[in-house]
């Protein structure tokens, strides 16, 4: 049975244009923004990726600005040099060389994508739209946007009219593929004899190590004092390499420790379940006159350096997040504290995970990535210190207040942010709305790397498969739920697409990619084609395909009685559209091929990055970014800020 929600709250939503929103009066406060960050004024018709805020120059200024003594944070000893993995020379060389250059325009076939007249046979709210397509806006659609993976079928909200400002010009997708050195561009020589593949395995029995390699371990004392210290170093006697080369077994855990995740949320499947429960953070914030000053007599060097701890800003699997203030200068920094140590780990292997953690942060200098920038050994707790972005995706998503070229903005920085993470050989794999922040000049940033995998090693050709259902239910791709190991980079794809989707619909497309999910299992069904239409076959076809999990057989095929019209067929006396059309008619059209290639159930077939923003509708999307130090703020649109509940920061439009 398809549940049907009521959809009079979105069609009801009062009517905005971009003459509101972009009138040659400038409000006060836009007024008053305007003066204090450097608006480009980009005609519309070249909003290209000319001015593509991301790439190698992006990486040269943001290493090199962090070297800066006036750069507003302060630089950490990173244990990975990024240049390391990002030479722009040789990058360049290998660009040359690589396939990035012969980029062709990408053409969807007919049958894949809607036509015109289909969109418009199902536009029946086009007369009701405006100029920005604003996904409701009452806060009564809260709930019905909770109710996760379902897609009314009144839901025939086309937008088609309300973005002709990003018809996409003429491709500039070369200079985009240009910018970014694939991971696969950094290739080492494939005869190398000392290949990872190539070389024998490590020994892993301690009598096998020569006696030269064995080492006293040092005494607490010491090792405490070392941390304390010589913080920036601390890391320092787990190379990263070691520690990420772990990377397996740390999966496992990982694994474990989302399904100890997913089992604790499956009682309520709505998108508040990946919201970090900020209520309850603060009530614990509220009791916390005692127990901080006893975290502040445990962690004297923390506070020494960083000031004291506030309200908790969230906490998950991996730890809690507390605000801290500089005392010297009153900067506010996000205070990550691990979870502490289970007792089934070995310390070794509690420190080996954390660090790993904070390794991969302290290695990405990125605009779309948050800045990490310190960890602090204290008490056998580990603390990282982050820059702090105090206002969240999910609250902004949540308010109902964003404008279709702001979620665009917000998605093309997403996709920036992780064009720039694969580039360095990493994949995120739990990318989703919460762990998406935003700071002051809007700028979108990726936070928690506790599932991230190194997919790519520097001179490395071989991509290193990742394992383990690991990400949140919604945003997983179905390949993590078939396949014992997959491509971590087409995984974080398919979230970035399942982010774009709850943007655009404050909704989830659905709850789990499993064929026992309805809309999903629509979704994924071959539409119906000239002749008849069976759903028995069309579960068939993709139940052999092997793309998808099948899960308990719990579905019972209804009685399809007649086709209707493509995508469409009548079951059970209700007409009902099948395969992707279902989603993609929902979007803006612009939009529908990336999606749709992004959210390929296939991961061969799949977009990856380069592909994605080789998309003629992403290259045109304006965005805001980050050019030395200075914000550039796209002409097209604000970006209202909300910060998540119970925080101090108010909520502002920029
Ligand atoms: N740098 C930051 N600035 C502002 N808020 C942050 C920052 N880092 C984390 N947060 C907040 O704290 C929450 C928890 O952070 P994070 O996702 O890193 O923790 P986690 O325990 O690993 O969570 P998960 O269960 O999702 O793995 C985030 O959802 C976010 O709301």
């Amino acid at each position: 049975m398809i549940a049907v929600y009521n959809m009079s709250d979105i069609r009801s939503a009062p009517k905005f244009s971009l003459q509101d929103e972009h009138s040659d009066e400038s409000s006060p406060l836009e007024k008053s923004f305007q003066d204090k960050v450097q608006v480009k004024d980009i005609p519309k018709s070249s909003i290209q990726s000319e001015t593509a805020p991301f790439g190698l120059e992006d990486v040269e200024n943001s290493v090199e600005n962090s070297h800066e003594p006036n750069h507003p944070l302060p630089r950490v000893q990173s244990p990975i040099q990024v240049k390391d993995h990002i030479d722009p020379k040789l990058a360049e060389d290998r660009y040359r060389s690589s396939s990035a250059k012969n980029f062709e325009p990408i053409s969807i076939p007919n049958s894949q994508i809607p036509s015109d007249d289909e969109a418009d046979e199902n536009d029946h709210t086009s007369s009701q739209s405006s100029a920005v397509f604003r996904p409701g806006n009452s806060p009564l659609f809260l709930p019905s946007l909770s109710r996760s993976g379902l897609l009314s079928p009144s839901n025939e909200d086309d937008s088609d009219e309300n973005h002709h400002e990003y018809k996409p010009s003429s491709p500039s997708y070369l200079k985009v593929a240009h910018e970014f050195p694939s991971s696969e561009d950094l290739i080492g020589d494939p005869n190398d004899p000392y290949r990872r593949t190539r070389r024998a395995p490590t020994k892993s029995d301690p009598r096998d190590i020569p006696s030269q390699f064995i080492f006293k371990k040092p005494d607490h004392k010491h090792h405490h004092h070392h941390h304390h210290n010589h913080h920036n170093n601390s890391s320092s006697s787990l190379s990263l390499k070691s520690l990420l080369h772990s990377h397996d077994k740390h999966d496992k855990h990982d694994k474990h420790d989302k399904h100890d995740k997913h089992e604790k949320h499956h009682s309520s499947l709505d998108l508040r379940r990946f919201f970090k429960s900020h209520q309850k953070s603060d009530k614990k914030s509220v009791s916390k006159s005692k127990s901080s000053s006893n975290i502040e007599d445990d962690h004297f060097g923390l506070f020494k350096k960083y000031g004291k701890f506030g309200r908790i800003l969230g906490s998950g699997a991996g730890g809690s997040v507390r605000i801290m203030k500089r005392s010297s200068d009153g900067k506010i920094f996000a205070v990550k504290e691990f979870r502490s140590r289970r007792p089934s780990e070995s310390e070794r292997e509690y420190a080996r995970k954390v660090t790993a953690e904070f390794c991969v942060g302290s290695a990405l200098h990125h605009t779309n990535i948050i800045e990490t920038l310190d960890i602090i050994e204290e008490n056998k707790k580990f603390y990282e210190v982050m820059e702090y972005a105090p206002y969240d995706m999910f609250s902004i998503v949540m308010s109902g207040q964003m404008t279709m070229p702001e979620i665009f903005c917000c998605f093309k920085q997403l996709l920036s942010g992780v064009a720039y993470l694969h580039s360095m050989g990493l994949a995120h794999r739990d990318l989703k709305l919460d762990n998406l922040v935003v700071d002051e000049n809007c700028n979108v940033k990726i936070i928690d790397f506790g599932s991230a995998v190194v997919f790519k090693y520097p001179f490395e050709a071989d991509i290193v498969e990742a394992t383990g259902v690991v990400g949140s239910d919604p945003y997983l791709a179905p390949e993590t739920l078939t396949k014992k190991l997959y491509d971590p980079r087409s995984v974080d794809i398919w979230s970035c697409a399942i982010i774009f989707c709850c943007m655009a619909l404050r909704r989830f497309p659905w709850k789990y990619p499993k064929l026992t999910d309805n809309s999903f299992r629509l979704f994924c069904m071959r539409p119906p084609t000239q002749g008849n239409f069976s759903e028995d076959e069309a579960l068939k076809e993709i139940k052999e395909s092997g793309l998808v999990d099948v899960g308990p057989p719990t579905y019972k095929t209804p009685d399809v009685q007649q086709r209707a019209s493509e995508h469409h067929a009548v079951i059970s006396g209700k007409e009902e559209v099948y395969g992707p059309w279902r989603l993609l008619r929902l979007l803006p059209r612009d939009t529908r091929a990336v999606v749709l290639h992004m959210l390929e159930l296939d991961p061969i077939k799949r977009y990856d990055v380069h592909e994605v923003f080789a998309d003629e509708w992403v290259a045109s999307i304006s965005m805001c970014y980050m050019e030395n130090n200075k914000v550039i703020r796209s002409p097209t649109h604000l970006h209202n800020l909300v910060s998540p509940e119970g925080s101090p920061y108010p909520h502002v439009k920029r």
